[in-house]
């Protein structure tokens, strides 16, 4: 069955704690948070002090997109918080060995993103150090965006990659998800499908998240 991964990017911050419920009923398996830096990308979110303090409140798993400028300085701030999956952009950082290798000298497990336009070849020699690829199908920083088509064939690309070098890696989309493209990402390949506004803008975002399980 396909993983859901809302991302609160578009949940009613001022009542984070029912939102988180509200997904969690509806089948949920992890919690994406988008943190931004207003540096890497034009918005700025959320940090540690708070997936700190909702850490409390589901037993999801925590899935760290971390669209900041050289993510490693804040590797540990964001596993002591209490994530269990960090990502980091592949354009963010001058050294993602060595930050992937601090994320999994944590003991947690480390996804790499990539823009719409970073080729799949920049990741080519670390591939068989991290668990999961997130592959962008829009421009990071905002949610609500239009799904750009041509990843699609990025998507299938990677799929390929990974059949062929028998990696035991999870390929993750985001950006663009709804209803009605969502069966046709996951034959793709995909095995995590981020979705925000397509669940938190809907009314009820239980049984949205049902709808996408069920896809
Ligand atoms: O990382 C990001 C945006 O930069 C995403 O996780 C968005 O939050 C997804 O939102 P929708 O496109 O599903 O509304
Ligand atoms: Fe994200």
């Amino acid at each position: 069955m396909i993983k859901i991964a809302p991302s609160i990017l578009s949940a009613d911050f001022s009542n984070l704690k029912d939102e988180l419920k509200k997904v969690e009923e509806g089948g949920a398996d992890f919690i994406h948070l988008d943190i931004m830096d207003g540096n890497f990308v034009p918005n700025i979110t959320f940090g540690p002090p708070v997936i700190k303090r909702i850490r409390n409140v589901t037993k999801l798993p925590f899935d760290a997109h971390l669209m900041i400028e050289n993510p490693e300085r804040y590797i540990d701030d964001f596993v002591d918080a209490g994530a269990d999956i960090i990502t980091v952009h592949e354009e963010s950082t001058r050294h993602l060995h060595r930050t992937i290798q601090s994320i999994k000298n944590r003991g947690i497990r480390a996804g790499v993103a990539l823009n719409p336009s970073t080729p799949l070849n920049n990741i080519e020699y670390i591939m068989e150090y991290i668990d999961m690829v997130l592959i962008m199908t829009v421009n990071p920083g905002f949610g609500g965006q239009s799904f750009i088509s041509s990843m699609k064939r990025k998507i299938s690309d990677l799929k390929d990659i990974i059949d062929k070098r028998k990696l035991n890696i999870e390929i993750q989309v985001d950006g663009g998800i709804k209803l009605d493209n969502a069966r046709e990402i996951a034959n793709l390949g995909a095995e995590i499908l981020v979705v925000g506004s397509g669940i938190f803008a809907a009314e009820d975002p239980t049984e949205e998240t049902k709808k996408f399980k069920n896809i």
